[in-house]
């Protein structure tokens, strides 16, 4: 039998905190503090009264701090999407291009919770947030899987030493006979969702869990835990704590992910329209990041040969295929064509491969430039979204 057991206070907070209705209409009240000692200035705090909403301006939540919160203004400036906010300290904000569009600044695990409650429509919140504070959630959806940032893994990690030294696998793990009914292997982790599911799905027995909020790579050589599972991308913090990953330990692959209520797309006015602006802006963006445009000149006797030689090469199909016009030289005070211009676009992992193929065929004077979008007709995701929508 499988022995967990589930962090008290983790579960307390968990039911003090029941999702709101969809878009809660908010009141402000003012409380005094039962304890007349401490009874100073009443403190306004803001409350749901659960009445339908009446806003009528849509709502993104961004992270307000930590590591996404820079690399996730970058994206959206990179999508000429320039979030205004007038000091570093105001948690609103606003996005000129887009209007009716409020910008709220919170910690991931909050836009998750508050995208439940109906107080955000759309956010940006690294996968392993989603899945944690979300999961088992019909209403919340994801809009885009890649923003190609905040990329990490949530992960098992034992120490190198001790009873550890030796076990390089979940499997080793879970058959070292240290583990009983009465001394559980201890984990410590932020993700007390995950990691017992986790746990649970690949039959490891004797687990207990104990959390907290960071810098859990101390809790083994503390003696608090036995492992952890927490989030890893260079492996350097696991390295300089004498901790390693082992094989199969590995519970999730993040990135920042665009997540939204699906309440919200179909039932406030503006939120879709939004969410495809945004969509477009930030797939033409993301596209175009990874490809070079590539024009060269090729000889050729007509535009239809130079073009077979191109689809000839692997590396040279472009979008579409490829853009090619005639180029006209002027010799002995004529003018002929005895080349044509080729346009392309190639990936920019494998321009170099391109570029050899270009050669192979006749081609000269390669130019290479970066690219800034690419605009399809419509966007898979778009679709997507509207399919699981039933739109
Ligand atoms: N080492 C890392 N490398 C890359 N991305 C990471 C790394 N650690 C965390 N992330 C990503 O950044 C997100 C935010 O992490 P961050 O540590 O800034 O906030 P947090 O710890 O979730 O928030 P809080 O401050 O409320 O505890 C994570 O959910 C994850 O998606
Ligand atoms: O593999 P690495 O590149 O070393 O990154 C891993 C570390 O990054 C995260 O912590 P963060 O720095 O966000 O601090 P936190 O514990 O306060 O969240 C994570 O919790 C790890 O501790
Ligand atoms: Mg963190």
């Amino acid at each position: 039998m499988a022995a967990f057991v589930e962090i008290q206070g983790f579960f307390q907070i968990r039911r003090q905190h029941p999702p709101l209705a969809g878009g809660a209409r908010l009141r402000q009240v003012a409380v005094r503090a039962s304890n007349s000692a401490a009874a100073v200035a009443p403190a306004p705090v803001v409350v749901s009264d659960g009445a339908a909403s009446e806003r009528t301006v849509v709502r993104l939540g961004l992270p307000s701090k930590g590591r996404m919160a820079e690399e996730t203004l970058n994206l959206l400036k990179n999508c000429q999407l320039t979030v205004r906010q007038v000091n570093p300290r105001q948690y609103v904000a606003d996005i000129p291009q887009l209007s009716n569009l409020e910008v709220w600044f919170q910690r991931p695990k909050d836009i998750v919770r508050k995208l439940h409650a109906g107080d955000l429509d759309l956010g940006i919140v690294g996968l392993d947030t989603f899945s944690e504070y979300g999961q088992e959630n019909e209403d919340l959806i994801i809009v885009h899987n890649e923003l190609k940032y905040g990329d990490c893994r949530l992960s098992i990690a034992i120490p190198m030493y001790g009873i550890f030294e030796n076990i390089n696998s979940l499997q080793d793990l879970a058959q070292m006979p240290h583990w009983t009914e009465e001394r559980p292997i201890r984990v410590a982790t932020g993700f007390t969702c995950l990691g017992p599911r986790f746990m649970k799905e690949k039959g490891m027995k004797h687990v207990s869990f104990s959390t907290a909020d960071g810098a859990l790579e101390a809790a083994p050589a503390m003696g608090i835990s036995d492992a952890i599972l927490d989030l890893v991308s260079s492996g350097t913090t696991l390295r300089e704590n004498n901790l390693k990953e082992i094989d199969g330990g590995v519970v999730l692959e993040s990135q920042a992910v665009l997540v939204a209520s699906k309440k919200s797309l179909i039932q406030r006015s503006g939120v879709l329209d939004i969410t495809h602006e945004i969509l477009e802006r930030l797939e033409a963006h993301l596209r175009a990041a990874v490809q070079f445009t590539v024009t060269a000149n090729m000889r050729g006797s007509n535009a239809e040969q130079v073009a077979e030689k191109i689809h000839s090469q692997p590396s040279l199909s472009g979008l579409q295929g490829p853009t090619i016009s005639p180029v006209y030289c002027k010799r002995d005070g004529k003018v002929s064509i005895d080349y044509y211009a080729i346009i392309i676009c190639v990936p920019q992992k494998a321009l170099y491969k391109s570029v050899q193929q270009l050669r192979s065929i006749g081609g000269s004077g390669v130019l290479v430039s970066p690219l800034t979008y690419i605009f399809e007709e419509e966007t898979p995701r778009w679709r997507d979204l509207l399919s699981e929508l039933g739109l």
